[in-house]
């Protein structure tokens, strides 16, 4: 054979006949309703990967990344098929157990597949149009040791002109002058000569640490003696150098200099001088180089630490759910507040990773995981990968890369974590599966995570366990029908019994004139808060209202704020001066003098978090009093500043929304205070009893977890609500029964389905005659009873829409619910069309929460 010929294309083309003409269906990131179908170029028909990243042209100008779903020979019927431009991947990115379930996500919650992508992939991973590329911090301060070709070298000099130039892929393939330029970026970001980044997006940042070491002609050993007599005379520097070669074993190995050593392994240090150093650093002793490295970075110290060793009760827990697990996939772990629940994950987790299989540990809220992450990573180390908002996008691919490398085995995430690639999962445990926070409201996918990790489960073979202390109704009832596993632990961990629970008659405090010091606190949870706290122990008190006060007013004239485009009152926040809509976000200046009238007479009326810390503040000087709330948790650490400096007791008492309810475990805590009761009460929906019942019990779960009896206090203006008695006798069972004899009665889940839908129009009127129309088609099509409304919501107007909400009850058999559900699509698509409805939006939401 001639040389030639393993460099050289086949001289020529194979017979017509051998050809085959690939096509392949697309996900889109896109709300479409199909699958779009590309051809596949024929040289490339071998570098199809069903789950890999393609990039597609899509109408005139718009390049997009998207996946391949399927790979087929049929071309689509009703069009061209258009080229597939480039193959990004040669490996999938997405698995086919995810393909799966993303599948089963759209149909279930009916939305689109793109919908689905969109909100599964970090955007990092979805690269379009707008996606640029920037010459990368390592190679500018240490160049490549790869060489780079022709068609590289010209974009690194066009990057190189200027400081921080970026070029969109479009400019890349003008330069080049070839349509198929991605190769050629591909190649670059791998030889870390450029990165990518999302234009409108947040810049990709890899993350940089400065580096030292020994500049190269010191470090054979005669030089480096030469340079010890040298400093001789500077013992400042001669200690820096000592610790480096502590550190870096030059002598050993001269190869280890090469990955140096953090500078601030030597600036922080007590013993070393940062001036020496830089002295060091100035005089070509040492040279400084920035390195890329993982977000993630392994530590071998962590991990490997064993886990608390279970107490009897945990234990035979552990058997029994072990045991279900032999013949049901889903069990329930139902254990009270305190029980010990998380030890008896971790228990599960390392039996499931000692035989091989992948872990997912679902959690509703970020403020949890702070906590549960740390008792994670002393038992596996680098082996837990972390998935949450306040992530960056950076963070999140190499979370997502991790798991589909094996590198992470275990991941703990909130809802949104279920969109990971696994594809070998064997246990799936979803904490505080009561929670409503696992259901995404807005945008579709309109999913909750619990059930898509039913599924999930049921897809990969895994074993699912729930956990709660006020498991969810519907839950419960499959237990109860025998379906689920039930295993019940009744006792808190150690020695700690279950809160005593008080309630106070705020009505009775206000009849008898309590105002001062301030009328939020009676004086039963003021002087427990002072008790408490004169005891060196710590408080938590719930308040579900964020902001100083829901509303303001002028006391002349009664004028009331209200958002311009929803049909709320603005929430006054007082640290930023601010009225502030919770809907839509708008935000005005606090007015001076009422707009109406003229009067200064402007009162904040009611009360949030944001008061009650004042008041508390005021009242308590020498507390130290901190608020967890949506506002003060924007920043990337808020939650674990806030919840460490409860647990190390640098702040005495924690004031919050929801988010102190869920789950955290701080021993000192002996009294919980809720401040108004009422408002959690009375809600206008199905689940309000539930979520009321869940709330009460969760709260108070947070005192006296350790040792000390805790106490709750519960101000309510009705204290003879029979809640209030099933909360205070711990009686789930008795909540249970009356609960579930309500939902059969009147056809509510676990009974039926139900789907909410909700039309939106910028026009009051419209808004209500397209709901009418609707209403019809489905009463047509699915009968009367199953049609509730057309009806407008409590807040009837968000950020300009008018709503109108029909509720739809459904079978929950499987096969009359997709009939039903593909009957309502065609409802809603005929109202669409409609010339008159063109501007409304008709939102379907599958088991709302
Ligand atoms: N076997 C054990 N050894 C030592 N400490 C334990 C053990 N089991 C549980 N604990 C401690 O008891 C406390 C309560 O446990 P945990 O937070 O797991 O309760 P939980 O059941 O998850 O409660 P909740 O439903 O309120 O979240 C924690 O501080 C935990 O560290
Ligand atoms: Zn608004």
């Amino acid at each position: 054979m001639s040389q030639t010929h393993l460099f050289s294309l086949p001289q020529s083309e194979p017979a017509a006949a051998d050809r085959v003409t690939l096509f392949a269906d697309v996900i889109l990131p896109l709300p479409l309703p199909k699958l779009y179908t590309y051809r596949v170029p024929f040289e490339l028909n071998d570098q199809v990967v069903i789950g890999g990243r393609v990039l597609v042209q899509f109408g005139a100008k718009k390049t997009l990344s998207c996946i391949v779903a399927a790979v087929h020979e049929t071309p689509p019927k009703d069009y061209q098929a258009k080229y597939i431009l480039e193959f990004i991947d040669d490996a999938p990115v997405v698995t086919q157990p995810q393909l799966k379930l993303f599948r089963w996500i759209a149909e279930y919650y009916m939305c689109t597949l793109g919908e689905v992508i969109n909100a599964a992939l970090p955007s990092a991973l979805k690269l379009s149009s707008e996606s640029r590329v920037q010459l990368h911090p390592q190679y500018l301060s240490e160049g490549t040791p790869y060489p780079l070709s022709e068609q590289e070298q010209k974009i690194v000099e066009a990057l190189g002109t200027e400081d921080g130039k970026a070029l969109t892929f479009s400019e890349v393939g003008e330069i080049l002058g070839i349509s198929s330029f991605h190769k050629v970026i591909k190649s670059l970001i791998q030889k870390d000569v450029v990165f990518l980044f999302e234009h409108i997006a947040d810049k990709y940042a890899p993350k940089v640490v400065k580096k030292v070491r020994l500049a190269h002609h010191f470090v054979a050993e005669a030089a480096l003696e030469g340079l010890f007599e040298n400093l001789a005379s500077k013992p400042k520097q001669l200690d820096v150098l000592m610790r480096y070669i502590q550190r870096v074993p030059v002598y050993q190995n001269e190869h280890a200099n090469h990955t140096g050593l953090e500078k601030a392994a030597l600036t922080s240090s007590p013993h070393l001088s940062p001036s020496a150093v830089n002295t060091l650093i100035k005089n070509g002793v040492l040279e400084q180089f920035d390195q890329i490295v993982s977000r993630f970075p392994l530590d071998e110290k962590e991990g490997n630490q064993m886990p608390f060793e279970l107490s009897e009760a945990q234990t035979k827990a552990r058997d029994q759910v072990l045991e279900l697990f032999g013949q049901k996939d889903i069990t329930l772990l139902h254990g009270v507040t305190g029980a010990g629940k998380t030890e008896i994950y971790i228990d599960l987790i390392r039996k499931a990773l000692e035989g091989g299989g992948q872990v997912l540990y679902l959690l509703p809220e970020i403020a949890l995981t702070a906590q549960i992450v740390t008792r994670l990573m002393r038992v596996f180390g680098s082996r837990l990968g972390v998935y949450h908002s306040k992530f960056s996008d950076n963070e999140r691919v190499e979370v997502w890369n991790g798991v589909l490398s094996g590198r992470f085995q275990v991941v703990v995430g909130v809802r949104s974590a279920v969109f990971l690639p696994f594809d070998s999962l064997s246990l799936i445990i979803v904490d505080e599966e009561h929670e409503s926070s696992y259901k995404q409201y807005d945008p579709a996918p309109r999913y909750n995570a619990r059930e898509v990790a039913l599924m999930m489960g049921t897809f990969q073979g895994a074993k699912i366990l729930l956990g709660s202390a006020t498991p969810s109704v519907e839950t419960y009832y499959q237990c109860r029908a025998g379906r689920w596993g039930l295993v019940p632990l009744t006792k808190r961990f150690g020695e700690a019994g279950l809160p005593e629970i008080e309630l106070i008659d705020t009505r009775r405090n206000a009849q008898q004139g309590q105002k001062k010091p301030s009328h939020h606190f009676t004086p039963e949870l003021t002087a427990a808060i002072e008790g408490r706290l004169s005891q060196g122990e710590q408080v938590i008190l719930f308040q579900n209202r964020r902001g100083y006060s829901p509303f303001i007013s002028c006391l002349d004239c009664g004028w009331i704020p209200k958002c311009k485009s929803c049909a709320v009152s603005l929430s006054y926040h007082k640290n930023a001066h601010e009225l502030r809509c919770h809907y839509c976000g708008h935000h005005e200046v606090m007015p001076r003098e009422c707009p109406a009238c003229g009067s200064r007479a402007i009162r904040a009326m009611g009360f949030g978090t944001e008061r009650i810390e004042d008041d508390l503040k005021l009242m308590l000087p020498e507390a130290n009093v901190q608020r967890m709330d949506l506002d003060t948790t924007r920043a990337k650490n808020a939650y674990q500043q806030i919840i460490s400096d409860f647990e190390q007791q640098r702040t005495n008492v924690l004031v919050g929304t929801q988010m102190v309810t869920k789950g955290l475990d701080f021993g000192n805590v002996s009294l919980v205070g809720i401040i108004n009761a009422d408002s959690i009460i009375h809600y206008p929906d199905f689940r309000a009893h539930e979520r009321a019942y869940q709330m009460f019990v969760q709260v108070s779960g947070r005192a006296g977890r350790k040792g000390k009896k805790g106490k709750v206090i519960v101000q309510t203006g009705d204290p003879q609500q029979p809640i209030f008695d099933k909360v205070m006798r711990n009686d789930y069972q008795d909540f249970y029964e009356y609960e579930i004899a309500q939902r059969r009665e009147h056809m509510y889940p676990p009974f039926a389905r139900v789907i909410k839908i909700t039309v939106k129009h910028v026009e009051e009127r419209m808004a209500l005659e397209a709901a009418v129309l609707l209403t019809q088609e489905l009463v047509e099509r699915l009968g009367r009873d199953a049609v509730l409304g057309p009806e407008a919501p409590y807040i009837f107007r968000i950020r300009n829409f008018y709503l109108q909400e029909i509720t739809i009850k459904l079978s929950r058999e499987h096969t009359v619910l997709k009939h039903a559900k593909a009957q309502i699509l065609e409802a809603i698509t005929l109202v669409r069309d409609e010339k008159d409805f063109r501007q409304a939006r008709i939102v379907a939401d599958v088991d709302p929460m």
